[in-house]
């Protein structure tokens, strides 16, 4: 089945998603977010992807939420079907690393569809905001529980209670995006970096990515005691075996994903 509302390539080893709704500047309707949760189940699946790589224009990583869709609700149906969480998590489920590669505007549930991702490097003319305080209503897709992990509870408070925007280097600054490129590098710098990451054991990856993830859901000293388990499990892999002999030959490793 196709796409409606995104771009889906494959980049040796990188599955590149494109969200691709340039006159709404890519706000998440419905279609979008159902285009998305089903070309990461696709790349879940393809043994050949390593890692995926999310980006939008130059203009709009995505403008946020559909606001037109989303008028036309009442409590009812937002409450029954649980809008908004569902489907939009399925980014927080993939299990492979998700880099965001953000140019433009990342407004509302853009800004939070990036912070689901595992990290985020920016173009020179990104801006990031919760602007949802200005059309009657507040982040639902976890805006105000990741921005304020991410750069603390005063700058969150005031992005979410005034919509002020964040340019990149106020982002960067804020420990939001890990780094800043220019513009017209922003892909292939995202695209490299997945590579890189695509060509690493799989197993180690996922491990190490489960583990950073935990710090979000846990106490230092049982993310600790849960970092040095998964640790231990390496030494049950053929990769661990191989990574360090690699080492010790001085050549390069070659990874069997075991
Ligand atoms: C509520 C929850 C849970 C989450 C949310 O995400 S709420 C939405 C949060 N986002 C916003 O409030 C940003 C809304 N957009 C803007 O403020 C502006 O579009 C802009 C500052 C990002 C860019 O302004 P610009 O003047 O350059 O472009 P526009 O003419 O305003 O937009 C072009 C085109 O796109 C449509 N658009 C933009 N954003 C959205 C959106 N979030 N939902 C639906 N449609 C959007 C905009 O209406 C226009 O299309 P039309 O010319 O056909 O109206």
């Amino acid at each position: 089945m196709g796409y409606e509302y995104i771009l889906v390539e494959k980049k040796e080893s990188v599955g590149l998603i494109t969200l691709n709704r340039p006159k709404a500047l890519n706000a998440l309707c419905a279609g979008l977010i159902d285009d998305l949760g089903r070309a990461l189940d696709d790349m879940e699946a393809d043994d050949d992807i390593g890692a995926v790589v999310l980006t939008g224009s130059e203009k709009a990583f995505a403008a946020g939420a559909d606001i037109k869709e989303m008028s036309e609700k009442d409590f009812m149906d937002v409450y029954l079907q649980d809008f908004i969480t569902k489907g939009w998590e399925r980014i927080t489920t993939c299990r492979k690393p998700i880099i965001a590669a953000v140019a433009g505007y990342a407004l509302g549930g853009g800004c939070e569809v990036a912070m689901m991702c595992d990290f985020i490097i920016a173009g020179e003319n990104a801006k990031f905001g919760q602007p949802e305080i200005t059309i009657g209503t507040i982040p639902g897709s976890g805006g105000t529980q990741r921005l304020t992990r991410f750069v603390g509870k005063s700058k969150a408070m005031e992005m979410c209670l005034t919509g002020r925007l964040m340019d990149a280097e106020e982002a960067e600054r804020s420990g939001l995006v890990s780094r800043i490129v220019p513009n017209d590098e922003l892909l292939s710098d995202a695209l490299k970096t997945a590579q890189q990451i695509a060509g690493l054991s799989r197993p180690i990856v996922l491990m190490a990515k489960e583990c950073v993830n935990r710090s979000y859901e846990t106490t230092l000293s049982e993310g600790v005691r849960y970092e040095r388990r998964v640790f231990h499990s390496t030494f049950a892999t053929e990769d661990q075996k191989e990574g360090m002999a690699a080492f010790a030959e001085k050549r390069q490793p070659k990874w069997k994903n075991r």
